[in-house]
Parts: structure tokens; C-alpha cells; sequence
């Protein structure tokens, strides 16, 4: 393109910049309890995920991940309420689903499995308990692929290889099978029908480190081609192997949101919650973050974390917006030589 075609729009990036596979804009989901208590699960999340990127959602139990992958595949209970959006495009279309707009029948037929896939936080609840892992896996090869007979049990074959999980355990049943072993026919399950997104919520759950590994490169792998990953993981070390970008959370806030080289190396995370997390890992300083996370259902005015800050200061009761990838009045600055690698060098020379 010449430079007198060149508009705003065109100067402002390429069309991947311009159009996301996924946008989530002020995502909110709120729980009604009996009594009228209201937990907020999720609170103003916005992010976008580009085609063949892997963001990583990463945070402490209970701080709304799997709310918030469940939000996007419409299946929160019906006491869930939720607001904003969250726009899934296909490749060149501009404007795309809204995924929390989108009716029950859009979602089941074109959106689950298809558009979205899942791997489940709890893979022996969604397996079906009374049908081997064989046989639901090839009913998924064959609705989602068409493959039929030889070539079905081919794929069959294949979907499970892809998981790591072994052919001659394809004939039990999930009561048969280990937590590990579980979690890798979900994977299998889930990675079927090559999904333009898929949402991976701890997928490593029960794996040794072999096939952590193994495992979160075959999900990296999911996102060439301009596939997109989101995977939910409490193991910084998986999401630094595979992720393009962190998201932290936060009692239901994406509080950081960073390129991974920038987060795990240097200059190291921003927002002291995310420092800590970094800084809790036996890798690191093995400090954890004192106290504990607030109630969802009885979050402090201001800045969630304050409690638990050792930078809280009283500009702190107001909530901090994510601006510049940090949600913090007082974020670290590498320049101070606060970042994780600062200390680190000064820690252990
Ligand atoms: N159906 C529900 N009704 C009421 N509250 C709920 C419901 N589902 C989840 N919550 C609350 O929403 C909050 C976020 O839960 P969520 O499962 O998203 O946490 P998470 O970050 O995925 O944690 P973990 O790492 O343990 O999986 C929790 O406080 C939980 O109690
Ligand atoms: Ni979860």
C-alpha cells in the first residue's frame, strides 16, 4: 500500500490489531445469593485476544477465572447476572457474536465445541460416566469431523494421541481413570474440533511436569494457524512456557495485563499483587503474599488488594482503572529497582 492510501484507521495496525478474535468489554457477572447478598464474581473486565495468541489468566483461588470462562460459553447458573459483551469474529468479520448476547440455541449449535471449545476445570464431571472414554471421543470426531469407520477410528486414535492420552486405556470408563488421566480425555475432548478459541481452565491439574509441558504445547500448538488460547492456570511456570501475554486477576479485576517476556523477566510485574505471586514461587524468593483474599460477597471500598499491600497508601481508597496494563495508584517501577529482578540480584549475590 502506498502511502496516499493510507488512512487513520490503516496507520492505526494491521487488520489483526484491528480486528481481535475475542474483545471482552466491561465483562461484570454478578451472583444473587438467597437474602439479596450479591457476589461479584467478575468486576469491568476488558481484554482482547488476538488470532494465534495465547493470553494466560492467572490469579489465587477464588478470584473469578472460571466465572469468567463460563460467562463466555454462556453456562453460569441462573443466578449469575451478567454485563458487557464479549465478541468472538470469526477471520475478516468485523463484527462478529457477542457471546453474552447470543441466544441458548446459537450456543449450543454453533458456539460450544465449534467456535469455543472447553477444557474443563473438572474433567470427570463432564465426562459421561456410563460410555468409555473411546467411545465419547469418537462421537465427538465424528459430529464435529464427519469422519466415519476407518477413518474414524483412525481419528479417534489420533484426538487421543494428541492429549497424551495412552490407546490402551481408550476402553475405560472415566471411574476408571486417574485424575491425570481424566483431565487428558477432556483435553482430548476439547481439542477435537480445532476451535478458533479455546478456553483452557487448569488444564494441567494432576500432571507431573513432563506432561504439563507436553500437554501446554500441544495447546500452544492449538493457536497456529490464528487459533486463539486463553488458559486459566495457577502454574506460572506453564504460562511463561506457552503465554504471549498475563493476565493477573484479582478478587474478580484483571489487575496487570502484560506481554509474559515483560512480566517474567524484565522489568518483572507492576502491580504489587502480581509481584507477589511471582515472588511466592519456590524459584523466587518463596515468600507468600500475607493475608488472604477478600470475600467476593464483601469486597473493601478502593483498591481490593490494599489489606494485603505493603505499598497501600491513601490514595488506595479509590479503585485503580487498568491504565498502561496496571490497575494500581502505585505501581513498581523497574527504574526503582523494585522489579522482581532487582531484588532477585540483590537477594542472592
Ligand atoms: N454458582 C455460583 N453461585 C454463587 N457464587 C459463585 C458461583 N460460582 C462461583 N461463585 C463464586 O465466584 C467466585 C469466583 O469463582 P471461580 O470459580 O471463578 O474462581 P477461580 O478463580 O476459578 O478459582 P480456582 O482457581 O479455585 O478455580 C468464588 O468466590 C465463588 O464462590
Ligand atoms: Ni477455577
Amino acid at each position: 500500500m502506498s502511502a496516499d492510501t493510507l488512512t487513520p484507521e490503516t496507520v492505526a495496525g494491521p487488520p489483526a490489531a484491528a480486528h481481535p478474535l475475542l474483545s471482552v468489554r466491561e465483562l461484570t457477572v454478578r451472583f444473587r445469593m438467597r437474602g439479596g447478598r450479591e457476589v461479584a464474581a467478575v468486576t469491568d473486565v476488558g481484554l482482547d485476544l488476538a488470532p494465534g495468541e495465547c493470553l494466560a489468566l492467572v490469579g489465587e483461588s477464588g478470584c473469578g477465572k472460571s466465572v469468567l470462562a463460563s460467562a463466555l460459553l454462556g453456562l453460569l447458573p441462573g443466578n449469575a447476572h451478567v454485563s458487557g459483551s464479549a465478541v468472538l469474529r470469526g477471520p475478516g468479520e468485523a463484527d462478529g457474536l457477542d457471546l453474552l448476547t447470543a441466544d441458548e440455541a446459537t450456543l449450543a449449535r454453533t458456539v460450544r465445541g465449534r467456535r469455543v471449545g472447553l477444557v474443563p476445570q473438572s474433567p470427570a464431571a463432564h465426562l459421561t460416566p456410563v460410555r468409555t472414554v473411546r467411545s465419547q471421543l469418537a462421537e465427538t470426531v465424528r459430529e464435529l469431523t464427519g469422519a466415519r469407520g476407518e477413518e474414524l477410528r483412525a481419528a479417534t486414535l489420533t484426538a487421543a494421541g494428541r492429549a497424551a492420552f495412552p490407546a490402551d486405556h481408550l476402553d475405560r470408563y472415566p471411574h476408571q481413570l486417574s485424575g491425570g488421566l481424566a483431565q487428558r480425555a477432556a483435553t482430548a475432548l476439547a481439542l477435537v474440533g480445532d476451535a478458533p478459541l479455546l478456553l483452557a481452565d487448569e488444564p494441567t491439574t494432576g500432571l507431573d511436569r513432563d506432561l504439563v509441558d507436553r500437554t501446554v504445547d500441544e495447546l500452544r500448538a492449538h493457536t497456529d494457524e490464528g487459533r486463539g488460547l486463553l488458559i486459566i492456570t495457577h502454574d506460572l511456570a506453564a504460562a511463561e512456557r506457552v503465554a504471549d501475554r498475563v493476565a493477573v486477576m484479582y478478587a474478580g479485576r484483571i489487575v496487570e495485563l502484560a506481554p509474559a517476556p515483560d512480566f517474567f523477566g524484565t522489568p518483572g510485574p507492576r502491580h504489587p499483587y502480581a509481584r507477589g505471586l511471582l515472588e511466592a514461587l519456590p524459584e523466587r524468593s518463596f515468600t507468600p503474599i500475607p493475608g488472604m483474599p477478600p470475600e467476593l460477597g464483601d469486597l473493601p471500598a478502593g483498591c481490593a488488594f490494599a489489606p494485603r499491600c505493603d505499598r497501600a497508601a491513601d490514595v488506595c481508597a479509590t479503585v485503580p482503572q487498568l491504565t498502561g496494563g496496571v490497575a494500581c495508584h502505585r505501581p513498581l517501577t523497574a527504574a526503582a529497582g523494585e522489579g522482581p529482578a532487582a531484588r532477585r540480584e540483590g537477594s542472592r549475590v
